[in-house]
């Protein structure tokens, strides 16, 4: 398949020389420490690490969720460090999704209802044909009427995919999507996630504790300590892919 998206900018989301420093009482903590890289537009990136070794603090900050306390964020060749919270939002509405562990689908809405969201959001009229489409992309064609309780786990983070995509963004950003769920239904996400790279050069972040899930991606970047500790480029037909992902993060957790 063909990509279908404007892959002019080579480079989706660029971070240079990104810190990020919280406050505890009189301690700081380096949450990210000089972070500079960048993810290529249509690429599938996961990211690693051990537990408070940043990753959530990059995609909040890739996202326009935090604010960096120095450094500068590329989103589709804009410097979002600069950018006031009105534009932020404003970004974060038209040209980023998201979707999180918890599916945070509305619960007195029907599926295609959830999908809409956004749009009217940014103060468009909902196309049902552009939200029946949609659907159908995450395989829920015949579920649009269907309440999240009358949804499994997965049709619920699939209709959360599809709101994430119904603005097109320019990149999707991921935190443990398959986190609540189980193996067989983490797979067929999973699966999903690398179709829609495949097919519509999606460029995707996601940020995950399971080799598995990372190694659907196209390349691994592990952090320690707020710092990218190694970068892994995976080949998707060597199916020792998780085996080495985890070994990875067993060598960083030591
Ligand atoms: N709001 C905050 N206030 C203070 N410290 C924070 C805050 N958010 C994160 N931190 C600290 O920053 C560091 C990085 O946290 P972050 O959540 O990005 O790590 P993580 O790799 O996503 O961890 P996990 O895998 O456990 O979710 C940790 O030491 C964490 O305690």
């Amino acid at each position: 398949m063909t990509a279908t998206r404007d892959s002019s900018l080579a480079t989706a989301v660029e971070l240079r020389a990104v810190h990020k420093v919280y406050h505890r009482g009189t301690q700081a903590v380096q949450a990210l420490d000089g972070v500079s890289i960048g993810f290529a537009t249509g690429s599938f990136t996961a990211i690693m690490g051990p537990s408070g070794s940043g990753k959530s603090t990059l995609l909040q900050c890739a996202a326009g969720l935090d604010e960096p306390t120095s450094g500068q964020i590329f989103v589709a060749g804009d410097d979002i460090s600069g950018m006031d919270e009105r534009r932020r939002t404003a970004l974060r509405r038209d040209r980023i999704g998201f979707v999180f562990q918890a599916f945070n689908l509305v619960a007195s809405l029907t599926a295609a209802q959830n999908v809409e969201l956004p749009l009217r959001f940014a103060g468009r009229r909902a196309d049902r044909a552009e939200v029946a489409r949609a659907l159908a992309a995450v395989g829920l064609g015949e579920r649009a009427g269907h309440r999240p309780s009358e949804l499994s786990g997965g049709q619920q983070q699939r209709v959360a995919l599809a709101r994430a995509l119904i603005t097109r963004p320019d990149v999707l950003f991921a935190d443990e999507p398959t986190g609540a769920l189980d193996t067989k239904t983490s797979r067929e996400v999973l699966a999903l996630l690398r179709l829609l790279v495949d097919q519509q050069a999606q460029t995707t972040l996601m940020v995950t504790h399971d080799p598995v899930a990372a190694s659907y991606a196209d390349v691994v970047i592990f952090l320690k300590d707020g710092r990218i500790a190694d970068r892994m480029a995976l080949d998707p037909a060597d199916a020792s892919r998780p085996a080495r992902i985890a070994a990875q993060m067993a060598r960083l957790e030591a």
